[in-house]
């Protein structure tokens, strides 16, 4: 699915008038009437009062639509408009009257924060103050309009984005933001929805579909990809009858130091669940037994050193890669990458303590071999790109690095993004349970089996991080999320797979008439 800008969507809400000789305002009655379908499809004629804040923009104006349609079905409705200046949108004006002429009276217009109604935990909070028209951060007693809202116990659903929020540029004010518990959001979800900063803003959203040109939409060039189920299916790539082994690849991983096995030992045992031919590790010579132990289908090679890594030498030759997860730093082992980038070819997957090493050593940062997938948590993308200003800021000093090394790099955390150039493709799966130690071995383990399978770089990196996030659900679903341990999630990237490939199962009419 595509993530657009708000200039896009602006664009695109325009291209649509004009081709298909549709005003605004019909679009602006059809975006409020399916918001109206959605909530009466779950009200059903419930009689708990329903407060609509409206702007005076057109995210007001879809306020008032639905709020004549409910008015029309019979609900308690009070529309309160947040009268902050005269500048109101044509469509909107056109809306006012439209409630005055069912109502035989005015909506209730606020000027102060004298006239913030009062109300009740159980009742329903609609927020169409802003969309995606915001322009700066709401000031004086919108802002405590914003907050007074936020300080109610009712559920808080918001039309479009939640007020205050940009589609795709920083917060302006954190403490001028609706928290909604829903969002209803037209024709594409906003980037915004899945950054840190923002996303709690907007925990779930469903999207509207409001038809807007379908030409358009598919010829723009979104901001970002968003990787759902339905996405990652079609990455997926079916196994030949009459293969053998040597059709999957061959992973080596580079791993360990003594105290940190573990983190070899995951990351080996996920290249072969997601489906590598052959898994070689290479480990200090400290972590042979343990490797040998643990996963007897691992082919080990030790190092000359006991504790650490120094030399990556005698070695078969591999397709993929795997490097990182628990070396540790030390000057040695900087020169063990710098001997291994420069002397074997192979598509690398660049995790933990080698990007660690990278940003210590400016020599070593010269030598990533192009294409490879570089996958950080927050804390080494610090230390690989420098620090940011804002989530946006983030995006576009990865966007350089990778331009700049020729490389894809993972932002690990909640909504992974994957970023090649100018292209983002964010992640859907996952669940706080994978916070915890080893999950990242797990995937470096992953993309490298992947790699190995000839599934691009790009497409690899996107297509494992979608499988890995899809496995920690499984494994949370039996086990909480506080439960959820790295090693599970591997064992669970079996289900996932079965998981990627089941049918959707149909939604039969009796349970949709329950929702
Ligand atoms: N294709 C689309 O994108 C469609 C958009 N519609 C709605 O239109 C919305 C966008 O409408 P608009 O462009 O009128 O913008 P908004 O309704 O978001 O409101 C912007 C208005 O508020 C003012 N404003 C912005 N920031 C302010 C601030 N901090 N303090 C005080 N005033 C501020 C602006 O000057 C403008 O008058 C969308 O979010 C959506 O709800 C729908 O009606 C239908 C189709
Ligand atoms: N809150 C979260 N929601 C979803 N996924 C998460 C969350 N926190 C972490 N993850 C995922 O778990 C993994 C953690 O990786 P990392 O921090 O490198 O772990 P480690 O270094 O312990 O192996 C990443 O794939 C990340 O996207
Ligand atoms: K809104």
């Amino acid at each position: 699915m595509k993530v657009f800008s708000a200039e896009q969507l602006q664009q695109a809400d325009k291209v649509t008038t004009e081709k298909h000789n549709i005003s605004s305002l019909d679009l602006m009655e059809r975006a409020g009437t399916q918001i109206f379908n959605w909530l009466h499809q779950r009200m059903q004629g419930a009689q708990v009062p329903v407060h609509i804040f409206c702007g005076i923009g057109n995210n007001g104006g879809d306020g008032l639509v639905l709020g004549r349609h409910l008015i029309e079905h019979g609900y308690v409705v009070h529309i309160y408009i947040a009268n902050f200046t005269d500048k109101r949108s044509k469509c909107f004006l056109i809306n006012y009257d439209r409630v005055k002429e069912i109502t035989k009276k005015w909506p209730i217009l606020m000027t102060s924060e004298a006239d913030f109604p009062e109300i009740h935990p159980d009742d329903v909070i609609i927020d169409a103050i802003f969309g995606i028209g915001l322009n700066r951060a709401p000031e004086g007693w919108v802002k405590k309009l914003i907050q007074y809202l936020n300080e109610q116990k009712a559920f808080r659903l918001s039309i479009d984005i939640p007020s205050g929020l940009h589609a795709n540029k920083p917060v302006a004010d954190m403490e001028a933001v609706i928290m909604a518990n829903h969002t209803l959001t037209f024709q594409a979800p906003k980037l915004a929805f899945f950054l840190p900063d923002s996303g709690d803003f907007a925990p779930y959203f469903e999207i509207i579909d409001i038809g807007l040109d379908p030409e358009f939409l598919h010829n723009t060039v979104p901001l970002a990809h968003l990787i759902s189920k339905q996405e990652a299916r079609q990455f997926y790539k079916q196994r030949k009858k009459y293969s053998h082994k040597g059709d999957y690849g061959h992973v080596l991983v580079v791993g360990g130091s003594y105290g940190k096995m573990g983190a070899a030992v995951l990351s080996s045992k996920a290249a072969y669940r997601a489906g590598a031919g052959l898994v070689t590790s290479f480990i200090p010579k400290c972590g042979y037994d343990i490797i040998q132990t643990a996963l007897p289908e691992v082919m080990a090679i030790t190092d000359a050193y006991d504790h650490l890594i120094s030399e990556v030498d005698d070695i078969p030759e591999v397709e993929a890669i795997a490097v990182g997860m628990g070396i540790g730093t030390n000057e040695r082992t900087v020169n063990a990458l710098k001997k291994l980038f420069s002397e074997t070819k192979a598509s690398y997957v660049i995790d933990a303590d080698a990007i660690n090493c990278i940003a210590l050593d400016k020599d070593l940062k010269k030598l990533i071999p192009p294409q490879s997938v570089l996958t950080p948590h927050p804390g080494e993308l610090k230390r690989l790109v420098g620090d940011w200003k804002d989530d946006y800021d983030k995006l576009e000093k990865v966007k350089e690095f990778t331009r700049k090394y020729k490389c894809i790099l993972l932002i690990k955390g909640a909504n992974s993004i994957t970023v090649h150039e100018d292209k983002l493709y964010i992640n859907t799966s996952g669940n706080p349970g994978m916070a915890t130690g080893g999950s990242g071995d797990v995937l470096s383990g992953m993309i490298a089996a992947l790699l190995a399978q000839g599934y691009d770089p790009l497409l690899a990196t996107v297509f494992a991080t979608y499988l890995h996030g899809l496995a920690g659900n499984i494994v949370s679903q039996s086990n909480s999320f506080e439960a959820v341990m790295a090693g599970d999630v591997a064992d669970h990237i079996g289900k996932a797979y079965l998981s990627l490939l089941e049918p959707d199962q149909p939604v039969q009419q009796d349970e949709n008439d329950q929702k």
